[in-house]
């Protein structure tokens, strides 16, 4: 039986545990509070995350890293990605040699606009050939209610993703696809976050579908040309990583993202903002480092760039808007 340890007990690693665990491996779940871990182990539900939502009898739950990680074929990597690089640091030394490290977070890191995959192969000092990402239009409570979803598996090496396609494939329910392109499924998973904002920010401005649409077409104009500057694959950006994400993400009451964006439009303050969100927001912080890493690269990304004025630098929704409005006007392929 293959087994596999996943660190981070918050809504997607423990949907994601269950598919695993339904899918017939032994999973055991790390987490940092032994109130959660003990609900998981013992009660089979995660009451802070996924209330309401009975998870496997066989799914096991710790704090100790040790005990996660003993005997691990796969270890799944799903803790906000600013702390990734410290929790990283401290498992490291019990990480079983052979085993492959799969990311589930979609954000990029502060200070040093790595990738996931990026940091794990640094921090960990593991081959990239056995790093991989799982990232796709994924929302965790509709999957935990055991709604039908599909996602892209990425890894270097095709033989590796297909073993993780084959361990979290769960007819009818999970439907993994693989894809060699790693840069694309990471670019397309951090960067909708950005844009989901810049979206919930328009509809809590009271704006309506033409401008979503906008946002999100022009957004994935910005993802592909990020995208293109750093050797990603353009098919890719009209997968499921990229468009579905984007679609899912942008257009979803059940978005973490959007609704920090909607709240800032409707005028509340980040302050304000912060203290109502409960769950990781990703783009909140990653948008810096995402206009950091195209301004590295010399990309235009102006959906971005507002996105880091509103939640960051004091810019009004309206005069976000009203800037995207009045740039030049120009050829709809401009820059891709
Ligand atoms: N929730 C979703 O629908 C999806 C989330 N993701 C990505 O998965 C990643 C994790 O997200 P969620 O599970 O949704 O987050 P969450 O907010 O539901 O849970 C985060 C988990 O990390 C723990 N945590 C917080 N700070 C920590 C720290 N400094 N060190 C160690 N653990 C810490 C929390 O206690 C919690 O268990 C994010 O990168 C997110 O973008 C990807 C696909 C779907
Ligand atoms: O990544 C997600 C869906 O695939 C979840 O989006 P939020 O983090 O905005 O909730």
């Amino acid at each position: 039986m293959t087994k596999v340890a996943v660190f981070g007990t918050g809504s997607w690693g423990t949907t994601f545990a269950m598919i695993l665990t339904e899918a017939g491996n032994e999973v055991t779940m790390w987490g940092r509070r032994a109130e959660v871990t003990e609900a998981i182990d013992r009660d089979h539900v995660n009451p802070d995350y996924l209330p309401g939502i009975p998870l496997p009898a066989a799914l096991r739950a710790t704090t100790d890293p040790e005990r996660a990680l003993a005997g691990a074929d796969f270890v799944v990597l799903t803790v906000p990605a600013q702390s990734l690089r410290p929790n990283l640091a401290a498992w490291r030394a019990h990480i079983p040699s052979g085993a492959v490290l799969v990311s589930l977070m979609k954000g990029i890191e502060l200070g040093t606009t790595k990738r996931m995959s990026e940091v794990i192969h640094e921090v960990a000092e593991w081959p990239q050939e056995r790093v991989a990402v799982v990232s796709g239009p994924n929302l965790a409570r509709e999957i935990a209610q055991r709604q039908p979803a599909a996602t892209v598996v990425a890894c270097t090496d095709e033989q590796v993703a297909a073993r993780l396609q084959a361990i979290c494939h769960l007819p009818p329910w999970f439907r993994p696809y693989t894809n060699p392109d790693v840069i694309g499924v990471e670019l397309g998973g951090a960067v909708k976050n950005v844009i989901a904002l810049a979206v919930g920010v328009s509809a809590g401005m009271g704006m309506g579908d033409n401008v979503s649409a906008m946002l999100i077409t022009r957004g994935l104009a910005e993802i592909s040309r990020l995208g293109a500057a750093l050797g990603a694959d353009a098919h890719t950006f009209a997968g499921l990583a990229g468009m579905g994400d984007l679609v899912a993400t942008c257009t979803s009451p059940l978005s973490r993202n959007r609704t920090f964006g909607e709240n800032l439009g409707r005028g509340m303050t980040l302050a304000e903002v912060v203290a109502a969100t409960k769950q990781t927001a990703e783009g909140v912080k990653s948008c810096e480092s995402v206009l950091e890493l195209a301004r590295k690269h010399d990309v235009e990304m102006p959906i971005t760039e507002v996105v880091v004025g509103v939640v960051h630098d004091g810019m009004s929704p309206a005069e976000a808007g009203t800037l995207l409005m009045s740039r030049s006007p120009k050829p709809e392929r401009y820059g891709l």
